[in-house]
């Protein structure tokens, strides 16, 4: 508790600040995309960019939209006729897009989440949905990795949850050290993916080779 409390002295705080914190309006998002254009040395009165600062700020709320969505929304309906089904549930390899919260730049991968259901069960697409919320925010992988098992524990409460999630950064591919292919994977594993190195194992097994071999 002590460690959390020195890391995150101000924590509390921040939520507070950015829920004040107002939204701009779209015309000044559009200024900011000007300054920016301007910022890299091209001109914005040009034909090709005149129209570019509302285009960017359509995409950014496309791309951003996962701050005005609540996972707990998505994931309320669950199923409990399942004739018993107590297994795992795998959904693997959901492509996502997000940006790091470094440099706003692309994070291209997949997630891979199972659970092990304690009589209910969620709609799969809601799996894939929940993985787009947050991508669909300024995003760390760790963060991300995290964010997912905790909101399904939440609004499920299975025997256990294991995400993994793959991926390219573009902020060490474009720029900075240049490293083009290089994949980061992170995990989180709760409850009996924690606890049970077997279920952990068969877990990894599914997402590597698509059986539990
Ligand atoms: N842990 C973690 N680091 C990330 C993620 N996305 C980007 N980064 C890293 O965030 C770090 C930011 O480092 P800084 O030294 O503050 O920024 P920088 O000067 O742009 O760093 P370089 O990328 O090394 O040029 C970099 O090492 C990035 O690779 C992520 O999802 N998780
Ligand atoms: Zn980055």
């Amino acid at each position: 508790m002590d460690a959390i409390v020195k890391t995150f002295p101000n924590a509390e705080k921040e939520e507070k600040a950015t829920e004040k914190r107002a939204r701009p309006s779209r015309e000044e998002a559009e200024a900011a995309v000007r300054t920016l254009l301007l910022w890299a040395g091209d001109d914005p009165d040009r034909e090709g960019l005149i129209e570019t600062p509302q285009r960017v700020v359509k995409a950014y709320r496309e791309m951003f939209a996962g701050y005005d969505m609540d996972p707990q929304e998505v994931l309320a309906r669950t199923f409990e006729e399942v004739a018993g089904y107590e297994d795992m549930v795998l959904v693997k390899d959901i492509s996502f897009h997000s940006h790091c919260e470094h440099h706003m730049v692309p994070i291209i991968g997949k997630a891979h989440v199972a659970y092990l259901p304690d009589k209910r069960v969620l709609g799969l697409s809601k799996i894939a949905r929940v993985v787009d919320i947050f991508a669909q925010r300024l995003q760390t992988q760790e963060a991300m990795t995290a964010q997912i098992a905790d909101a399904i524990n939440e609004a499920l409460m299975p025997r256990g949850i294991a995400v993994m999630i793959e991926a390219e950064h573009m902020c060490m591919a474009m720029r900075g050290i240049r490293k083009q292919g290089s994949t980061t994977i992170t995990t989180t594993f709760t409850g009996s993916y924690r606890d049970d190195p077997t279920e952990q194992a068969r877990f990894i097994s599914m997402v590597r080779n698509g059986n539990a071999a």
